[in-house]
């Protein structure tokens, strides 16, 4: 597995691949990897003969510098974890090497992030959305692979990539989580124990919320059941709890045929905030 450190290095290294006629995916990461990053990997490896992963703790899309400065950074594990897997190439930037100056770039998703996330933390989605801008200009790859954990990342990166035409595909994967339902997530690290041992709460909820939904019961009641369980343990402060469309991610007073939902949480567990989702297909 080759590091790569530079922007120049990148395309370089891409460039060469898709010369020799060979298919290139790539997988954008914030590092402390686990298995959702893993199997990220594996689905790019099944697909493409080289696989990027990139290793980047992207500053512009944090709205706090508390959750910046202590987000897990753990690059040696990392790359330890991406070479058995088949990861062909690791791409570890310095800040200044993504940012040489500050980025004027200002992105609108319009109603795609006036909830939830894009709702909750002011700026995300444009750091995120010129993070990956940066990173499909420079490997410029045939696919990108991305977390359904992130389901409105998903959204908002398929968007900006008609918008400005990028010429590739976006895979979505499913959300690995541990054997108690806790969706994997990098910031799981920094649980203490005690909030570590009521976390699969998060996803008990979602579990009951979408047997309501897959019973008929409306939007509101849902919503209501679902912040009452959170609100039962003192650990869980609950930021949102959404039921929304699935494609469009607005919030549903009630449903509509055909169209899949979505639901979608945000919590804060001892300091740490987390975030989860299911799909309930139609
Ligand atoms: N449990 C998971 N299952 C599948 N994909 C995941 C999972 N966790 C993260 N991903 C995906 O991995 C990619 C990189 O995510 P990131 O590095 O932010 O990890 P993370 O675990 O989501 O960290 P955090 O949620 O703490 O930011 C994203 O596309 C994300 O959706
Ligand atoms: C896509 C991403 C790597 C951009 O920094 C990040 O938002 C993430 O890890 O989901
Ligand atoms: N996986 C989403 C990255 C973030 O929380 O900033």
């Amino acid at each position: 597995m080759q590091i790569l450190t530079t922007a120049a290095g990148l395309q370089a290294y891409t460039e060469r691949a898709r010369q020799t006629g060979k298919r290139v995916g790539l997988v954008p990461t914030m590092g402390a990897l686990h298995a959702g990053h893993l199997q990220l990997v594996r689905a790019a490896r099944a697909d493409c003969d080289e696989v990027i992963a990139s290793l980047f703790v992207n500053p512009t899309q944090f709205n706090s510098a508390e959750d910046f400065r202590l987000y897990p950074r753990l690059p040696e594990a990392d790359a330890a974890l991406l070479a058995p897997v088949g990861c062909t190439a690791l791409f570890v930037p310095s800040v200044d090497e993504i940012y040489p100056r500050p980025t004027v770039l200002r992105f609108d998703f319009g109603a795609l992030e006036q909830v939830m996330e894009g709702a909750h933390r002011p700026g995300h989605f444009n750091g995120v959305a010129t993070v990956v801008s940066k990173l499909f200009h420079l490997a410029r790859p045939h696919r990108a692979y991305f977390g359904q954990k992130d389901w409105q990342q998903v959204a908002v990166i398929r968007q900006l990539v008609a918008d400005l035409s990028f010429d590739l595909e976006i895979v979505a994967c499913p959300t690995i989580r541990e054997a108690d339902g806790l969706a994997m997530s990098s910031r799981n690290l920094r649980l203490d124990a005690e909030a570590r041992a009521v976390a699969p709460l998060l996803h008990r909820v979602l579990v009951a919320a979408a047997a309501e939904v897959r019973q008929g019961i409306l939007p509101a009641q849902v919503r209501a059941s679902a912040a009452s369980a959170l609100a039962s343990e003192p650990l869980v402060t609950p930021e949102y709890f959404e039921v929304a469309d699935a494609q469009t991610l607005q919030p549903l007073s009630e449903y509509a045929a055909g169209r899949d939902v979505v639901l979608c949480l945000a919590a804060h567990l001892g300091g740490v905030r987390l975030i989860d989702n299911v799909v309930v297909a139609a």
